[in-house]
């Protein structure tokens, strides 16, 4: 942001129209409430108070009763800040001594990109009163004391009902807890030219078609099933073995030309309760699977739902990986306990690696690796593991995190909490694979897979178990293609 501010300004807009349009902009959002008829600004010492000066003068203005309270000391303030608070003709009162019931809505304005260090004090005891007094927070930039990077909260921060920040949303809005901290996000434009982008080239994003569209294949005229991919599913014993199905319906439904699912014999008769679509292959161990897989127009193998850990498992890595497509998950994951390098030897001869664990198998597969483990943040963590793997690290959860080893990283924000259900994991990683298998490109195959996911997960609606997300696919493709062949 500093980058882009500096741009701006450069560009020929001065700072202080800057923080006169945010500081609008967050006047905007709070005239937006139902008769706030009284409006407490509570302002910082940087321009995060700066914007809050800005926006009581302009409610005020409109006809707003307005109190304005500052962390700090008044002669103190510089810069825009500074002459923001000389703009401001009403009263500067002092935080402990303003009543916040009084308050129909509170504007936060004490800290926002500026937070260099752990909320103490004065500031914390003003952020845990705002926290308790139960009004509805409008918060500018961020909660204070949310780390715009991180999305963790720094001492305290206070639940706000809606958060107005400026030109981009920063990670700290999508990453938890940040994202529910923020209520609603609106995103102000405040004249920050969209070619600042150019320069800075940012690495990070929010998981949306945009990012992944020129990637995704939908099917032409005159294609073939082969020119699709043959995806293979390793299933796990009968009694797991619902996960692999699971898997290869995603897979499927995903759009891979051809799914085979490899099973133990003992598994087979199971397989009549999927989709008949789904070719079965009695498969018992790694030496049957490298039978299979002989044939390479097998070009992608999903490994991980249901299979159970240890060296059975990383045999049948083993016997996959050179020259494939992988996506690993679960089982297979935490069969590399502690030895990261070993998975990141099985990236190095594949054609592409995905992993996609959850926050468990995320710290086994990294344990006692704290370069990864405590990096700052989620989308940190996730990087640092992209890096040392040389794959694709797809670290779930309600802020789906997904990182390429060059850097790039995206966070998911369209997952329903109901996603949260048995098997769901299952069905993402053959998604993932079905992708993968047409030859999309990992990262972008996983950001699809994440967002396929989320999205099919809204169609089924409440009350989803993960054999219904396969079928959810089907809707969301729908809209998919229609908006791919409209662009
Ligand atoms: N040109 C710009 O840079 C623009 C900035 N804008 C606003 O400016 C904000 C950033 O302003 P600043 O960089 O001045 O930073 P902030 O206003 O967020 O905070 C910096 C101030 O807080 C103090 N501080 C930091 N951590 C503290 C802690 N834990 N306890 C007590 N004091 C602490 C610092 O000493 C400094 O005085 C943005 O969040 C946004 O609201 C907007 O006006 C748009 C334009
Ligand atoms: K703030």
């Amino acid at each position: 942001m500093a980058r882009a501010d500096k741009f701006a300004v450069e560009m020929g807009t001065p700072s202080m129209t800057l923080m006169d349009r945010a500081g609008t902009a967050v006047a905007d959002a709070v005239a937006r409430y139902p008769y706030p008829t009284r409006i407490l600004v509570l302002c910082g010492p940087g321009n995060n108070g700066g914007d809050g000066f800005v926006a009581a003068r302009v409610l005020a203005q409109r006809g707003f009763k307005v109190r304005l309270a500052l962390l700090g000391d008044r002669d103190k303030l510089t810069g825009d800040a500074r002459r923001a608070a000389e703009r401001w003709r009403g009263a500067v009162e002092e935080p402990a001594a303003v009543d916040l019931d009084e308050a129909g809505v509170i504007v936060d304005a004490l800290f926002g990109a500026g937070l260099a260090r752990d909320l103490d004090g004065a500031a914390r005891a003003l952020v845990e009163r705002m926290a308790q007094s139960g009004k509805p927070i409008v918060a500018v930039d961020l909660p204070s004391g949310l780390d715009g990077a991180t999305g963790k909260v720094r001492g305290a921060a206070a639940q706000a009902v809606e958060t107005v920040t400026f030109f981009r949303r920063k990670p700290g809005h999508l990453l938890e807890p940040g994202r529910s901290l923020c209520g609603r996000v609106r995103v102000a434009d405040i004249g920050i030219p969209d070619e600042a982008l150019e320069a800075i080239r940012p690495q990070t994003f929010v998981d949306m078609p945009a990012l992944w569209r020129d990637a995704f294949l939908v099917p032409a005229a005159g294609g073939h099933k082969y020119s699709r991919g043959h995806a293979v599913v390793v299933s796990g014993p009968a009694w797991t073995s619902g996960a692999a199905r699971l898997s290869a319906r995603g897979a499927l439904r995903a759009g891979a030309g051809l799914v085979t699912i490899a099973l133990p014999r003992d598994a087979l008769p199971l397989q009549a309760a999927s989709y008949a679509a789904i070719m079965p292959r009695p498969v018992d161990g790694a030496g049957e699977l490298a039978e299979l897989l002989a044939d390479r127009r097998l070009n992608t193998v999903v490994l991980g739902p249901g299979l159970g850990g240890g060296e059975q498992t990383r045999a049948k890595i083993d016997v996959a990986a050179p020259g494939r497509r992988l996506v690993l998950d679960a089982d297979a994951l935490t069969s590399y306990e502690g030895v990261p390098w070993a998975l990141a030897a099985v990236a190095a001869c594949s054609d592409g690696l995905i992993v996609t664990p959850h926050e468990g198998e995320f710290a086994r597969m990294f344990r006692g690796d704290g370069e990864v483990l405590e990096a700052p943040s989620k989308l940190a963590r996730t990087r640092a593991a992209a890096r040392r793997l040389g794959a694709v690290v797809v670290l779930k959860g309600a802020d789906t995190v997904i990182a390429h080893p060059d850097g790039r990283a995206a966070i998911a924000e369209n997952a329903p909490a109901y996603l949260a259900t048995a098997g769901a994991g299952d069905v993402l990683a053959g998604i993932a694979g079905g992708l993968l298998a047409q030859g999309m490109p990992p990262f972008e195959a996983a950001c699809a897979a994440v967002w396929l996911h989320g999205e099919a997960a809204r169609e089924a609606g409440p009350g989803l178990i993960a054999d219904d997300l396969p079928e959810g696919l089907r809707g969301v493709y729908s809209r998919l293609y229609a908006a791919i062949e409209k662009a």
